[in-house]
């Protein structure tokens, strides 16, 4: 279920006086996310119809909301195909509706990829780089909300609910993470994605089109947030490691920015720890009878986590 707050005809037509952009023709509510409210909606500004997407952020609050308004126009002015926040006549993009953040954005052309291929690997992988080349000098910063603190806190609560092998192994990776963490190994840190899964691309044929899904941007470690891709993008049913995929993803990212010496002791652990990041965003809901939210497989990256302290991942 992806509408969780139902907007109607009435609140659109409000809310588009603002802008001029044109007259409603229809809207649509989005079926797939997660997290957040999306409706495709359909303008006419005299020209011909043009198409936006309306999101309305369940999680984040209002004052968190000028951090993805900036964040997202900057990448976007530097040619990252990132959906950004259109303006009001009064210079406004970040606007409210059932007392929601909500921006008025633009629709990015291009479908899901179902079946992952190295090519797909190396376009997200070049992207990626040049996202973080683009976010390098962003002039604002952000805690990770699933980020350290979260998951300390997290897994010592949820580890009552786990077999005391699991609530084990999700201790041993979050002090892993502290432990990389007070290593002087100055890895470089920006503007980080955040949760780029491959639902959050769109490819036009066997273009990538489309980088989505931006509301867990933090500032982070350039190199967890390839973790997070890496575990994705380039896995197996079984959590296994796709060793073509992956070496597409590492070396496109690689070519627009160079690892730096001290990544390559990190990257064997930061793979371990987005796993273990998202095993433990997806356990908490799996575990909470009273949760509202579409539950995916906690195992999956149970499985992935494994095949990570199995076969310790290395950069190219
Ligand atoms: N700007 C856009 N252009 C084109 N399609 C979009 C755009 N924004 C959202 N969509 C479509 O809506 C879907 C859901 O959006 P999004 O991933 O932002 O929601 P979400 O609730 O945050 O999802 P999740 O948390 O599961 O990743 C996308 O997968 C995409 O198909
Ligand atoms: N991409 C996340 C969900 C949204 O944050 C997951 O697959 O668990």
């Amino acid at each position: 279920m992806a509408v969780y707050t139902h907007v109607s005809n009435t609140d659109l037509e409000t809310l588009l006086k603002d802008f001029d952009l044109g007259e409603l023709v229809g809207f649509k509510g989005i079926d797939g996310g997660i997290e957040n409210t999306n409706y495709f909606v359909t303008l006419n500004d005299g020209a011909g119809n043009r198409e936006y997407v309306l999101t309305l952020l369940e999680e984040l609050t209002h004052d968190e909301m000028p951090y993805f308004v900036e964040l997202t126009t900057w990448l976007a002015e530097r040619g990252c195909p990132v959906p950004f926040p259109f303006k009001d006549r009064n210079g406004i993009a970040l606007k409210a509706l059932h007392g929601r953040p909500a921006l008025l954005q633009s629709r990015l052309s291009g479908n899901h990829i179902e079946k992952l291929t190295p090519e797909h690997c190396r376009q997200i992988g070049a992207a990626l780089g040049q996202f973080h080349q683009a976010g390098l000098d962003f002039y604002m910063q952000r805690q990770a909300h699933r980020g350290v603190f979260w998951w300390r806190r997290e897994s010592q609560q949820i580890a009552s609910k786990l077999s005391d092998e699991d609530a084990q192994l999700l201790r041993t990776e979050v002090t892993l993470f502290e432990q990389l963490r007070e290593h002087p190994w100055n890895l470089p840190q920006g503007a980080i994605h955040g949760d780029l899964f491959h639902d959050n691309a769109l490819f036009e044929g066997d273009q990538l089109s489309a980088i989505l899904d931006i509301y867990n941007a933090c500032t982070g470690y350039l190199l967890y947030d390839l973790a997070i891709v890496a575990n994705d993008w380039c896995v197996n049913p079984d959590g296994s490691i796709d060793p073509q995929r992956e070496q597409a993803l590492l070396t496109a990212y690689g070519e627009v920015r160079p690892f730096d010496d001290n990544e390559y002791l990190a990257w064997p652990q930061l793979v371990r720890t987005a796993a273990m990041r998202f095993w433990l965003s997806r356990l908490i809901p799996a575990l909470d009878p009273n949760s509202t939210q579409k539950i995916k497989d906690p195992e999956e990256f149970r499985r992935i986590l494994l095949q990570r302290i199995k076969t310790p991942a290395a950069l190219p």
